[in-house]
């Protein structure tokens, strides 16, 4: 059987054939209303603890790149803003589009982003990520825009490791990289419950979308989209427009933690 992808024959559109969730009551990504955001002030501010030295290796997953980290120890850490006690960074990794006027998950306004950087936590109250993916609390994502501007130093690194990662499956050494410095000078943002937005699409996180994005030159995309869906060897398919549509908001209430 062919697994999901972003293809005409098993993307988003098909999903729901073997993951039914994803016509659940709290799906993600979202359309972000500003206006109908609402502010709320008992929302505390994100703090963000990242080691540098959890930093493990990166990967070229088949549908995106991800970042992972050592997460046996509470050293790389979210706390604060909607969520309460204490979530391990797992892994962070971005969704882009094949041309600059889409790519991100979550719009604004209905504006697409070229690109969304995913910072992905799980809650310390359950054993094990795995089981924390299946709780309603057990996720935490925080969601950074990337708009087209000055090239951005901060991805350089990461960039630089594309050549080891061309095609699925691929992997090789990170060491040493503390994902804060993706991170922009605001740390607003818009939270609300929702979750994965790829397969298996549980509905197990606390959204958290940081208002302000971070810059990527156009010349920096393109470096993103020479990464390879496919494996070696085989027909080559670029890994451009790996995201997920905005889904029905079915009531949910998005909070803003500024006014
Ligand atoms: C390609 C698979 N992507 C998944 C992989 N993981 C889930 C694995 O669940 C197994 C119990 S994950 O928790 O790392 C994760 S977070 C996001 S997103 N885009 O919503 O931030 C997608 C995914
Ligand atoms: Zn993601």
């Amino acid at each position: 059987s062919h697994g999901w992808g972003y293809g005409a024959n098993n993307g988003p559109e098909k999903w729901g054939e073997d993951f039914p969730v994803a016509n659940g009551p709290r799906q993600s990504p979202i359309n972000i209303v500003p206006k109908e955001a609402q502010y709320d002030s008992t929302l505390k501010s994100l703090k963000l603890k990242y080691d540098p030295s959890n930093a493990k290796g990166i990967l070229n997953n088949g549908h995106s790149f991800q970042v992972d980290y050592e997460d046996d120890a509470n050293s790389s850490i979210l706390t604060g803003g909607p969520i309460s006690g204490t979530y391990r960074l797992k892994q962070f990794h971005f969704h882009w589009g094949a041309s600059n006027d889409r790519g991100s998950e979550h719009t604004v306004n209905g504006i697409k982003s070229p690109c969304e950087l995913h910072l992905v936590h799980w809650n310390t109250k359950y054993p094990s990520f795995g089981e924390a993916a299946s709780q309603p609390d057990g996720l935490a994502v925080v969601g950074v825009f990337l708009k087209i501007s000055a090239a951005n130093p901060r991805l350089q690194k990461v960039l630089d490791a594309f050549d080891s990662i061309k095609t699925k499956g691929k992997q090789t050494v990170f060491a040493n990289f503390d994902p804060k410095t993706l991170l922009p000078g605001s740390l607003d943002f818009w939270t609300y419950d929702g979750s994965l937005t790829t397969p298996p699409l549980l509905e197990s996180v606390s959204w958290i979308v940081l208002k302000e994005p971070i810059s990527v030159s156009r010349t920096q995309m393109a470096r993103f989209r020479g990464l390879l869906f496919t494996g070696e060897g085989e027909a080559p398919c670029c890994m451009v427009d790996n995201y997920r549509p905005p889904q029905p908001l079915k009531g949910r209430q998005v909070r803003a933690s500024f006014k």
